[in-house]
């Protein structure tokens, strides 16, 4: 990819945030992402599409991605990064501050992870870092923030159940599994829960008789009847 012809391209994107230091597109000129990162004093990292710097935009920490020559990745996949996070804000993913694009100079700016590489986090050597259940709750809510649960289920499931239903089912079975035993659903939450997700799913495929589901509902209730209410039992 040409990225030099490239950048005589308009990346129109919007900022979020402003700041005194931005116009109010958020958009950054090259000599003041020199300011906020120090000359590009230091590097924090390195991506698909070039080095990532530390730097200060204001007080604030920030983290500028700057679209190197030898980027594996292009122009095009550099604003479309840039577009979908300006449409995606959440908790778990890192919101863009601003960008530059000026020239051959192509750089975005988000708010600063002080934790380091989620790749390192999860590694064999901080093993207990994140529970199974927290990072299960991670890839949860990205997918539930880029409103995409596809990218976490098994492709197997996904050509016999409807989204909503899976979501539904998902979301039920990370309750029954909360570490405290006051916040899993009793029984009856949780029959009435996959009895919504049945009903969902026949009235998607239109082909099943409701009162054989009830009943499955009702064999399967009786089954974990013990092993849900157990621990508020005791
Ligand atoms: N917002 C941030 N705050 C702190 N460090 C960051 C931030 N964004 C990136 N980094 C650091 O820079 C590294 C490279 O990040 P980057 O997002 O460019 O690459 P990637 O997601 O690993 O790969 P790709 O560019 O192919 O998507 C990260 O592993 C991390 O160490």
């Amino acid at each position: 990819m040409n990225t030099a012809a490239a950048t005589t391209r308009e990346l129109k994107i919007e900022s979020n945030q402003k700041d005194e230091t931005s116009n109010s597109t958020g958009q950054f000129s090259y000599s003041e992402i020199l300011r906020i990162t120090n000359n590009f004093e230091r590097a924090v990292g390195k991506g698909g599409f070039g080095t990532v710097y530390h730097g200060y935009l204001g007080d604030t920490e920030v983290a500028v991605k700057m679209l190197s020559q030898s980027s594996v990745h292009g122009y095009k996949e550099f604003q479309a990064e840039a577009k979908t996070l300006m449409r995606t804000h959440h908790k778990n993913l890192t919101s863009l501050v601003g960008y530059c694009n000026e020239g051959t100079n192509l750089g975005l700016i988000f708010e600063y992870m002080g934790n380091g590489n989620l790749e390192k986090i999860l590694s064999e050597r901080n093993p207990n870092f994140l529970s199974w259940e927290e990072r299960l709750r991670i890839a949860l809510d990205t997918a539930q923030a880029k409103g995409d649960i596809k990218n976490i289920v098994d492709p197997r499931l996904q050509e016999d159940y409807g989204m909503n239903s899976l979501w539904k089912v998902v979301e039920l079975a990370m309750a029954c599994v909360s570490p405290a035993s006051t916040e899993r659903p009793n029984m009856s939450h949780v029959v009435m829960e996959l009895n919504q997700c049945l009903k969902m799913e026949m009235a998607r495929k239109n082909d099943r008789v409701e009162t054989e589901s009830e009943d499955v509902v009702k064999v399967v209730g009786h089954e974990c009847k013990s092993w849900i209410e157990g621990p508020r039992a005791r």
